[in-house]
């Protein structure tokens, strides 16, 4: 599944036309997928239909038509002016005698739900004048707005805020990126007919699904030994940060690490967990590290100013590793990088600005862009940029076009000290367990916010969420996870 620009979506509707399917059949289905969701999740409200003059509006006008024939009861207001195919839905609904009023007419009904058909991925800069009044006249009102594929106004202000939006064909970058997500509500994502050569396009971030994170789950034999399904070294601490890779240790054994030893400054109190094999070093200078018995490193956790003398000792190793807070530096990734061995590198947008040479707010502001410089500036690593949500890029090989995904699982109350930590354990896990950097990654990142999910509540910790991991994989496994976009499934399926 991909994540769409609205520029991106408009692509892909061009390129259904050329294809052959009439974009008339996409608004019919679109509007008709609305009204389900809208009677699905109203069952009694009268519904007041706002509709734009472009095909959004021309969407909540088929709407309209569907929920009038089932027999609920509905107003629409609507900008004059339609034409194409949002001209023939206006006609449809008048052939059914449905009387549509000016939108000037409308004011706000106590009892309503009201639809939001008036701008879609066609708005072109901020709403002004007429538009911008009837937003704030909308929000003051405070009825409950499902939108059609996006609030009206968005992603400028003014824009309306949904309690439910309907996102047609595919989920765009304002579902799932704030501010922007805040005022869409929930998400419910609704196919339309749209052919799957049309929607395609390698170019777009992937969005991480359940389907597509479950084939990655390695398979666990039923003669697998401790030795055989992946062991992983966490190389960091010091005398104030002794929790970080305790933390990282137990994730990767809570991900199904057959071993885990941390090394650790000895003298340090850094207090592996019980199942680990510990390695107190006198220094980092990476002889203590030989011999540990590893198919995968995680390393610079919690190690303060000695971050670099840890990398460079754990790069001796020769081994996939996760580099991670302190170790995040240019000379640490290029000398990881220069070495060729499988890199997962996992700032958050403090370090990734660090590493390009900008704020963290620069980072945190345009997510998708600063990975994909990320990816460019350290070719061949996988680049995990933490936030809310989290992105990770690839550029395979230097000059090349980079990869990108997007997480679609998380929660703010993973805000939270230690998840970071939580994060490289079961990446490294991954990596031990034979899965290549870009794959230890997503996979690693979407159990991570899966687990955090599941406990879902401000307040968790995150050892918390390092101990709900056999639960989130076991789900993912089954086939028990469904998508945030996914609709509810209701005992009365009959709009
Ligand atoms: N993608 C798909 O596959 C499918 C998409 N579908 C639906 O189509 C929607 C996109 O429809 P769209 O392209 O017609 O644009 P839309 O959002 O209705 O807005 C256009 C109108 O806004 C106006 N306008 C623009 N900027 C403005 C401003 N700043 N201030 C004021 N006015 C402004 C602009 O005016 P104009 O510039 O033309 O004078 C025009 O009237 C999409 O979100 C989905 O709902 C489905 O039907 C089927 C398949
Ligand atoms: N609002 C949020 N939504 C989703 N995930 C979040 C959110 N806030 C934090 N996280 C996740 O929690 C982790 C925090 O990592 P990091 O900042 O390195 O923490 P620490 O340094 O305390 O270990 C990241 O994986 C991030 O994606
Ligand atoms: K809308």
């Amino acid at each position: 599944m991909r994540l769409y620009t609205s520029e991106a979506m408009r692509a892909a509707d061009a390129r259904a036309v050329g294809l052959g399917y009439p974009s008339l059949l996409l608004m019919e289905a679109a509007g008709r997928a609305v009204a389900e969701v809208v009677a699905r999740a109203y069952p009694s409200p009268k519904i007041v239909v706002l509709c734009g003059k472009g095909n959004n509006g021309g969407d909540g006008l088929v709407a309209a038509r569907w929920l009038r024939l089932w027999g609920r009861e509905v107003e629409v207001y609507a900008a004059a002016g339609q034409e194409g195919d949002a001209g023939l839905a206006r006609s449809a609904l008048e052939a059914h005698g449905l009387k549509i009023q000016p939108l000037e007419a409308w004011a706000p009904e106590p009892g309503s739900l009201l639809v939001d058909a008036l701008f879609g991925t066609g708005l072109r800069g901020r709403l002004e004048g007429f538009w911008a009044s009837l937003v704030a006249q909308i929000r003051a009102s405070g009825l409950p707005t499902v939108a059609v594929d996006l609030p009206s106004g968005l992603p400028y202000e003014p824009h309306l805020e949904a309690e439910l939006t309907v996102a047609l064909a595919g989920l765009k970058t304002e579902h799932l990126f704030y501010p922007a997500r805040s005022a869409c509500g929930r998400v419910v994502l609704v196919p339309i007919g749209m052919p799957e050569p049309a929607l395609v396009s390698p170019a777009l971030p992937e969005l991480l699904t359940p389907d597509g994170m479950r084939r990655l789950l390695p398979r666990r034999p039923g003669n697998a030994n401790k030795g055989s399904v992946g062991r992983v070294l966490v190389v960091g601490g010091q005398a104030i940060y002794t929790g970080a890779p305790t933390l990282t240790a137990l994730a990767a054994a809570r991900s199904g690490a057959g071993l885990v030893t941390v090394a650790y400054p000895a003298g340090s109190a850094v207090q592996p967990p019980l199942e680990a094999i510990r390695k107190p070093l006198q220094d980092w200078s990476g002889e203590g590290l030989q011999g540990a018995k590893a198919e995968a490193v995680a390393v610079g956790m919690g190690t303060g100013p000695e971050g670099v003398a840890a990398a460079r000792a754990a790069l001796e190793l020769g081994l996939p590793t996760l580099v991670d807070a302190d170790a995040l530096q240019v000379e640490v990734i290029d000398a990881y990088l220069q070495a060729r061995l499988p890199t997962v590198i996992t700032p958050h947008p403090g370090e990734a600005g660090r590493l390009l040479g900008r704020s963290a707010a620069e980072v945190a502001q345009q997510p998708l862009e600063s990975a994909a410089l990320l990816a460019r500036r350290f070719p061949g690593a996988a680049v995990v940029l933490k936030g809310g949500p989290t992105v990770m890029a690839l550029s395979p090989v230097p000059d090349s076009a980079p990869v990108l995904a997007v997480n679609t699982t998380g929660n703010a109350a993973m805000a939270s000290g230690g998840m970071g930590d939580v994060l490289s354990g079961i990446i490294a896990a991954y990596l031990a367990a034979g899965l290549e950097p870009w794959d230890a990654a997503r996979l690693g990142v979407y159990l991570h916010g899966l687990s955090g999910d599941l406990i879902g509540k401000v307040g968790m910790l995150a050892h918390e969420v390092a101990e709900g991991l056999p639960e989130a994989v076991w789900r993912l496994s089954k086939g028990r996870v469904r998508g945030f976009w996914a609709q509810e499934p209701e005992a009365d399926e009959a709009p």
